[in-house]
């Protein structure tokens, strides 16, 4: 058994951590660590916990994981693992960051999307970027992950395939995307606020999302060409989900079935990530609670573009299953332990 501890112990991230690895047979919990509720039982916080987690949440202490903890999530908000992960260096502690320090390998573009000062170099190079899909024998012998963030898995998984394949231009591609308030974390704002975002749809961080370098980045290093793409972000009232529709010009004719054929080909040994068949699209319901990724494809003859629905929860296959999924590659255990659950419906 591997202990584990949670950094972020009372945000959202952290608590799906906590439901996946109920179901863990080789990862136990052994501590929760909280700036803000030191003392506390998790469960006084959220009492659907309450017989499942029973130790207190605690102050961060680095030494003491470095002596008794094997794997160390950080479910923080972007700047705080940058300075927590360099102190675990020259140990074997396996470090799995939830949030978007470390994704981006270029430090200049974390300055610019993020703000603040990036991680140290050293870091910066020695995490693995946990997109199993795209790079699963780097991630079983990483030590780092930099668990991508919600937005780029959906649109990843949507669109490398096409550009592997030379099925779309890899200019002008737009990447419509569309999430739950959940993905804004546990912190109630005017962005959230329920009479805010119930019954609206809300364009959000348009032309500044910090995801759109870490979409480019990974999708240029997969077709080792420089792409840009058009991404825009809404905000839907409802709990929990993303979708991204994308939409790529197509090169030749080609049609619905043998695009199907390329995906179900490129997928055949991704156990998460399930192509539909024609004629069927995928939703968020279709993949709620769990780590699937549902792709749904059409090809526009009219416009000659090829358009592409991913689906996922942005708090599983988005954050917390994915994470997991990784922590079970670096260990050699069975991909999918844990994270075999079918979505709820409805
Ligand atoms: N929600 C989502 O769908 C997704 C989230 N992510 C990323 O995962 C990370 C966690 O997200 P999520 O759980 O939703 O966010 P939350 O805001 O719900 O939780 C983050 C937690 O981190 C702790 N925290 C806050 N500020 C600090 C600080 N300055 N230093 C240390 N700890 C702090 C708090 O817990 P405490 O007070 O108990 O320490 C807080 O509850 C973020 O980086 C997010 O961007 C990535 C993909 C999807
Ligand atoms: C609704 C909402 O605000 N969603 C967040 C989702 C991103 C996220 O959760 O975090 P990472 O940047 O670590 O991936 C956003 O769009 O910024």
């Amino acid at each position: 058994m591997k202990h584990v501890a949670i950094i972020g112990g009372t945000g959202y991230g952290a608590i799906e951590l906590v439901r996946i690895l109920h179901m863990h047979k080789h990862l136990q919990i052994t501590k929760i660590i909280s700036q803000s509720q030191q003392g506390e039982y998790l469960a006084s916080i959220y009492p659907h916990l309450i017989e499942f987690v029973d130790t207190p949440m605690e102050e961060l202490d680095i030494n003491q994981l470095k002596a008794e903890i094997d794997v160390v999530f950080f479910a923080t908000p972007a700047g705080v693992s940058k300075a927590l992960i360099p102190q675990f260096r020259g140990t074997n502690v396996q470090c799995i960051d939830l949030s978007g320090d470390l994704r981006l390998s270029n430090s200049q573009d974390y300055e610019k999307w993020y703000g603040g000062e990036a991680a140290p170099e050293e870091t910066l190079k020695e995490a693995i970027y946990g997109l199993p899909e795209i790079n699963k024998e780097e991630i079983k012998n990483a030590r780092i992950i930099s668990n991508p963030g919600c937005y780029p898995t959906s649109a990843l998984l949507g669109l490398i395939p096409a550009l592997q394949q030379h099925i779309i231009q890899p200019t002008r591609i737009i990447i419509d995307g569309k999430t739950g308030v959940s993905g804004a974390g546990r912190t109630p704002s005017s962005m959230t606020h329920f009479s805010e975002t119930n019954d609206n749809l809300k364009p959000y961080k348009i032309g500044k999302h910090q995801h759109i370098p870490e979409i480019e980045q990974y999708l240029s290093e997969s077709v080792n060409n420089k792409i840009a793409v058009t991404f825009t972000t809404h905000l839907i009232p409802m709990t929990r989900g993303l979708l991204c529709t994308a939409y790529g010009q197509l090169t030749s004719d080609i049609t619905i079935d043998e695009v199907i054929e390329i995906y179900q080909s490129h997928y055949k040994s991704h156990p998460f990530v399930r192509i539909r068949k024609k004629d069927s699209y995928p939703t968020t319901k279709d993949v709620y609670g769990s780590n699937f990724c549902d792709i749904g494809l059409f090809v526009d003859e009219r416009t000659n573009q090829l358009i592409i629905m991913s689906a996922i929860d942005n708090l599983v296959k988005g954050a917390a299953g994915q994470a997991i999924q990784n922590v079970n590659l670096m260990n050699g255990w069975d991909e999918t332990h844990a994270l075999h659950t079918i979505p709820m419906y409805p």
